[in-house]
Order: structure tokens, then sequence, then C-alpha cells
């Protein structure tokens, strides 16, 4: 419970109008219901008696029949107000919560991602903000009507019936009740658990095997991947099933309790008005009151039932939050000035160690790169080139030593500033769903036609873009559609449209032929004449390209002399 109370609070906070009126709504339908059982009951044994005894011209039916109208009228329309207010201020809390999950993993720091997995954060955005539906639904409104309609059944009966069978009630309902609750509150802790474990791996694996059937049909490996989900989904279904009988089980109970409770009443009814107490008709309020009670224990049980599920879903999405909460502090909001003069970028015995690694990649590391210069990154794959170019983007902070970019300590750098004064091209871009046109908004949201066209034109891509039929085409997932090199050179445009000082590009000409590289090259420095360009590089044509070439030695060894 102490897991849901962050969710509770959250909901709470920006909805707490709609949920209080929801929830004296809910408290209404429920007393509303026991009122009209109780005064029916009451109705009909006192009509009965009335003609029993010849009085029955004299009984007066129309003002019970119409309280009997009015109840029943005033519960639907109370459930109506209660259902639209309480679903209405979840699904906005939910909403709320999504977009707050989004903002959380957006500022998820760089080294993490590597780490984060597409289907895995699908899940918590989907199943994980769903299962907490109920919190407020299943669990908040129902436990507070339920105890209040509880304490006021038994002050009116006590006044209209006897102490007694309140006392009776109360102690058939509370242990009866409490016992099915907890009952199917703990045992199924572990099915709804394992029910929303088995559901999140049977989506992940469903994804996963979308994602790389390709590869898995070629290995022979498809039928046992389509084994594992199938797998995943069947140990889904038997959690489900074994809930719902823990539930049917707690139903049963509370059938128990609601009967002993009942016929208790009635009995306590009978004797009250064989002794001459009450009248009968009073007498059998006891009686309706005991079977509208366990009307309000059916939404708890769904509630109980799901408490695993809820905590489960709680614990991810708190974590996640706070994680994203935290994150976003180290955001220095301090917009600088850049210096023109200074060099554009200063590494100063930097020391970086990757999350999880063993040993640094980049130990004691000296670079100096002046304005306007183009400088190749070269050295043996693993070496640490596309690490640098992350620490120059500020994607990663170093452990030691000092990072400088455009004259300013990077750390002092406004994260949309800095964002405005550098780019990088990674060494694999994500290209979304859409047209030629939405790609390339992505770095300028008012793009016009003759932007779109000079970057294309830069990248060499202004031809290819024209056969498929312009900057409207549109691409499938992942720019599928394009071949891998033009993908390459879409996201490369789509760089040198922010108009960066500083362009870091992480092996940009890769998979491109020896004379379209070259082309691309030229295009890059006519488009930026003035930017720093940094190239993380392995192909004669980009070292050709640079001005200077920056050797990287591996962490430990000598660098040779020339750097
Ligand atoms: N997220 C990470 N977690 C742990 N280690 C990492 C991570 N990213 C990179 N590394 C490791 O850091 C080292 C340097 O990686 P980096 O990508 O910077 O090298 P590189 O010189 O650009 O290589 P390549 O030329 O093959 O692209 C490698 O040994 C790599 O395995």
């Amino acid at each position: 419970m102490k897991t849901l109370l962050p969710i509770i609070r959250r909901i709470w906070s920006h909805e707490w109008w709609a949920l209080l009126r929801g929830t004296a709504l809910a408290m209404l339908v429920l007393i509303a219901g026991i009122a009209l059982l109780g005064l029916s009951g009451w109705f009909i044994t006192a009509a009965g008696l009335a003609g029993v005894a010849g009085a029955g011209i004299a009984f007066d039916v129309f003002r019970p029949s119409a309280g009997v109208r009015f109840l029943a009228l005033g519960r639907t329309a109370a459930r109506y107000g209660e259902r639209i207010l309480t679903h209405d201020a979840t699904l906005r809390s939910l909403a709320r919560l999504r977009v707050q999950l989004l903002a959380a993993l957006a500022n998820t720091p760089f080294a993490r991602l590597p780490a984060l997995r597409a289907s895995e954060q699908l899940n918590r955005l989907t199943r994980d903000v769903d299962a907490l539906d109920g919190v407020a639904l299943r669990l908040l409104i129902p436990i507070v009507s339920a105890l209040t309609a509880v304490a006021l059944t038994a002050a009116v009966l006590r006044f209209l019936v006897d102490p007694r069978v309140v006392t009776w009630l109360l102690s058939t309902y509370v242990p009866g009740s409490a016992l099915a609750l907890v009952f199917v509150a703990w045992r199924s802790r572990k099915p709804s658990r394992s029910g929303q474990l088995a559901l999140n791996a049977f989506r992940m694996r469903f994804v996963d095997l979308l994602r790389a059937r390709a590869d898995l049909a070629v290995s022979g490996k498809l039928a046992t991947r389509m084994e594992h989900v199938t797998a995943a989904e069947a140990r889904m279904r038997a959690a489900v099933a074994r809930t719902d009988r823990i539930e049917r089980t707690g139903g049963i109970i509370l059938s128990v309790t609601e009967s002993a409770a009942a016929a208790g009443a009635l009995l306590a009814g009978a004797m009250l008005a064989k002794t001459g107490s009450i009248d009968p008709a009073r007498a059998a309020l006891g009686f309706f009151a005991a079977l509208a009670l366990a009307e309000m224990l059916g939404p708890l049980r769904r509630g109980m039932a799901e408490i695993g599920r809820m905590t489960d879903a709680a614990r991810r999405v708190n974590r996640l939050l706070a994680t994203g909460e935290n994150s976003a502090d180290r955001i220095d909001e301090w917009p600088p000035t850049t210096r023109r003069d200074s060099p554009a970028l200063v590494m100063r015995d930097v020391r970086f160690m990757h999350p999880g690694a063993e040993a640094p990649v980049l130990d004691r590391f000296e670079l100096k790169i002046g304005a306007g210069e183009i400088v190749a990154l070269v050295g043996p794959s693993g070496s640490g080139k596309s690490t640098i170019l992350h620490l120059a983007a500020r994607m990663l902070d170093p452990d030691e030593g000092q990072v400088e970019i455009l004259g300013i300590a990077a750390r002092k750098w406004s994260e949309p500033a800095l964002r405005e004064a550098v780019a990088l091209l990674p060494q694999r871009s994500a290209l979304l769903s859409g047209t030629i046109r939405d790609a390339l908004a992505l770095a300028r949201p008012d793009i016009d036609d003759r932007e779109a066209w000079s970057a294309l034109t830069a990248v060499a891509l202004d031809r290819a873009v024209q056969e498929r039929g312009g900057v409207d085409s549109r691409l499938g997932e992942s720019g599928a559609g394009l071949s891998g090199g033009e993908r390459r050179r879409l996201a490369l445009a789509r760089v040198l449209l922010r108009r960066p000082s500083l362009l870091l590009l992480d092996e940009p000409t890769e998979g491109l032929d020896r004379e379209t590289a070259r082309n691309v090259l030229a295009g890059i420095r006519g488009y930026l004449p003035d930017a720093t360009i940094v190239l993380a590089s392995h192909r004669a044509a980009e070292r050709e390209f640079a001005d200077r070439v920056h050797y990287v030695a591996p962490a430990g060894s000598p660098a040779p002399p020339g750097n």
C-alpha cells in the first residue's frame, strides 16, 4: 500500500475536487441502495400485515412507493454522476501520468540510454499506467464509501430497529468481509504479479520477434522464438485463471457472510417482533439492510485481486519518475554567450568510464580544435572516438578533467543553448515513419521547400528524393523505402539544417561509395562554411577532407606524436 501512496498523491493533487464529488456520489449510491432495499422490505411487510389485519384500505401506499421510486431513480442518477466524475478524473490523471513518464524517459541520462529497451518502455507506458486505473476506482473510492455507508447504516438501524441487530450485522460483516478481502488480496498477489510479468514478457518477445524476424528466419530460429512467445502467453492465461479462481473463492466467503448476517438479522427481527419490542415491518429492515450491505463489497473484491499488479506497476512507475525528475535537475538553465575567438572544442586531462565498464575508455585525454577547423578523429575500433563526440555534445559528462565547448565550460551550457550551437550525427540515427519533410522538420519545425531542398542537395540526396516524388513522399518505419546510404544522408541533412557552430559527425559517409562520400563532404562544407567540424572516421575520403587528423589511442597506450 505504501508503494501506491505516491500514485494516490499524484492523482489526488490534480483531481481532488472531482474525486471528492465522485466519492460523495459513490456513498450516496450505496446508502440509497441500502435504504431502497430496507424501505421496500418494510413496505412489503407492512402492507402484508395491514392486509392480514383487515386495515389494507387505510394503509398509505403512496408515500412509501414514492420513496421507493425516489430512491431507485436517485440511485441511478447518483451512479451515473459518480461514474462520469471518477472515470473522467482517473483518465485525466492517467493521461497526465503518461506525459510525465514520457518526460522522465526523455530526461534519462544519455549514459543510461543503451540499457533502455523500446519494448520495455512501451510496456511501462501502456500496461503499467493501465494497471493503475484501479487505484482510485477500485480501491480508494470503494473503501471510503463502503466505510461511510456501513457507519451510516449502523446508526440508522440502531435508531429504527435495535442495537443488537446492529451488533450482529457488524460482528458478521466486519470479520467475514475482512477475511474474504484479505484472502483475495494475499492469495492473488503472486498470480496477479506473474500474470503481469508474463504479459510484459509476451509483449517484449513479440516486439523482438517482429523486429528480428529476418535474422531469426535465416538462422532457423524463428519457430523456437515463436514458442517462447506462446509460452509467455500461456503463462499469462494460467495466471488470469488462477486469479479468477481466488476471486471466486473470496466471493463464496462473502456469500456465506451475507447469508449468515441476513439469517441472523431475520431471526433477531422475528424475536424482537414476537416480544413486541418493535413492529414486524421494522423488524424486517435489518434483514434487507444485511442483503444490501453485500453490494458494496463487489468492487472491493476486484480491487483486492488486482493489488499485486497495481503495486508492481506503481513501483516501476515511481522509480522511473524519480530518476527522470532527478536527472532533469542536471540541466543548467543559464544561457551563456559563446566566445568567437576561443577554440571550438577543448578537452583537458579527461577521464571517462562507461557505466558498468571495467576500465576507462579515455584517460588523461587531451584535444584542442580551433574555430572553423575540420578534424578527423581516427584510431582503432573501440578506442573511444564516439565517446569523444558524445562528451563534446554533452550527452556524457567526464568523470575527471574539463571539456570546453565554444569557449564555455561544458557544464555551464544550458540545454537549449547547447542544442542550438552543437549538433551531432550519431552512428545510428533514428528516422520516424512519416514524410521526408517530417524527418527534416525534427530539426526545423517550420521548414519550407527551399530550405529542405538546399539541405538535401548538400548531402547529394536531391535527385533520389525527386525520383521518389518529392519531400512529401512517405517513408516506412525507420526510414524504410530508402537505402541504407540514403537514410544516413537524410539524417545528415537533418543535422545540417540546425546550422550549428560545432558539427560532430560519427562516420558520416559510412555505406557511401567513394565519389558520393566526397560529394557529401564537400556539400557539408559548402552548407556550413564557418562551422567547426569534428568527424569520427575510418575512411580515407574523410581523412582527406579534414584539415587535420587526430589519432585517438586506446586508453593506456601512448598517443603518437603529431596530435
Ligand atoms: N554504453 C556503453 N557501455 C559500456 N561500454 C561502452 C558503451 N558505449 C561504448 N562502450 C565501450 O567503450 C569503448 C569505446 O567505444 P566507442 O564507441 O567510443 O569507440 P569508437 O572508437 O567510436 O569505436 P568504432 O570505431 O568501432 O565506432 C568500446 O570498448 C565500447 O565497447
